[in-house]
């Protein structure tokens, strides 16, 4: 593998795990991984997690829609997502860097409804003024339509999953388009929890 750090190598990818609070985690797993198009992302599945990557739009795509898709059984399932854009080690050669920028799943995503609560934290790595980016791009989150929410080491998120996912990819791009030559951003999701929010 390249451990190249070269400005063209724009690959993103993220590695991903749901994790249904449920003993029919296997299927909801399973039934989200078959259900979501995958054809415009490379993509491998192990005992722990999912690794998909290719174009900004489509591993965005492929997120949000197997994260919605395990939701809407309406059981308790949480998501895990490391986003990482940039340098070093993702060589070009084996991805789908190639394919049109046509999201496959965002029509069926779309359709379901359905409210998350989320924490995100942002490493813009490589840049000047990582903490003037990482301030201004919760700043543009707090206009797309969800509650934003100031924690530690992270940025709590409540809405609809749509909108949450809408926001999260519109910051990762823009952190990239900032200049940051290597960017990762954490995401851990829950939908459809018995506790209360806030935990009280
Ligand atoms: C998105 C995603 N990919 C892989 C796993 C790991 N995993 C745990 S149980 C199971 C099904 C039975 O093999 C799999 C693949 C996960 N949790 N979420």
């Amino acid at each position: 593998m390249s451990q190249g750090c070269g400005s063209t190598n724009r690959i993103t990818g993220s590695s991903f795990s749901i994790y249904p609070m449920t003993d029919l985690f296997v299927e909801i797993i399973k039934s989200s991984l078959n259900e979501v198009d995958t054809s415009k992302v490379w993509i491998k599945t192990d005992d722990v997690t999912t690794t998909v990557r290719g174009q900004m739009t489509h591993v965005f795509d492929v997120t949000r829609a197997m994260f919605l898709q395990a939701a809407k059984m309406g059981e308790h399932v949480v998501f895990q997502s490391t986003y990482s854009i940039g340098c070093p080690g993702d060589s070009a050669g084996d991805v789908y860097m190639a394919e049109d920028g046509v999201p496959l799943n965002g029509s069926q995503s779309k359709r379901i409804g359905q409210d998350v609560a989320a924490k995100f934290s942002l490493y813009p790595m490589g840049g000047g003024d990582y903490m003037d980016v990482i301030y201004s791009q919760i700043e543009e989150m707090k206009k797309q339509g969800v509650e934003v929410n100031e924690a530690h080491y992270s940025t709590r998120l409540d809405g609809d999953g749509n909108k949450v996912f809408n926001g999260l990819e519109q910051v990762f791009e823009q952190t990239e388009k900032q200049g940051s030559a290597h960017t990762v951003m954490t995401v851990t999701m829950s939908a459809n929890s018995p506790s209360t929010k806030g935990g009280e």
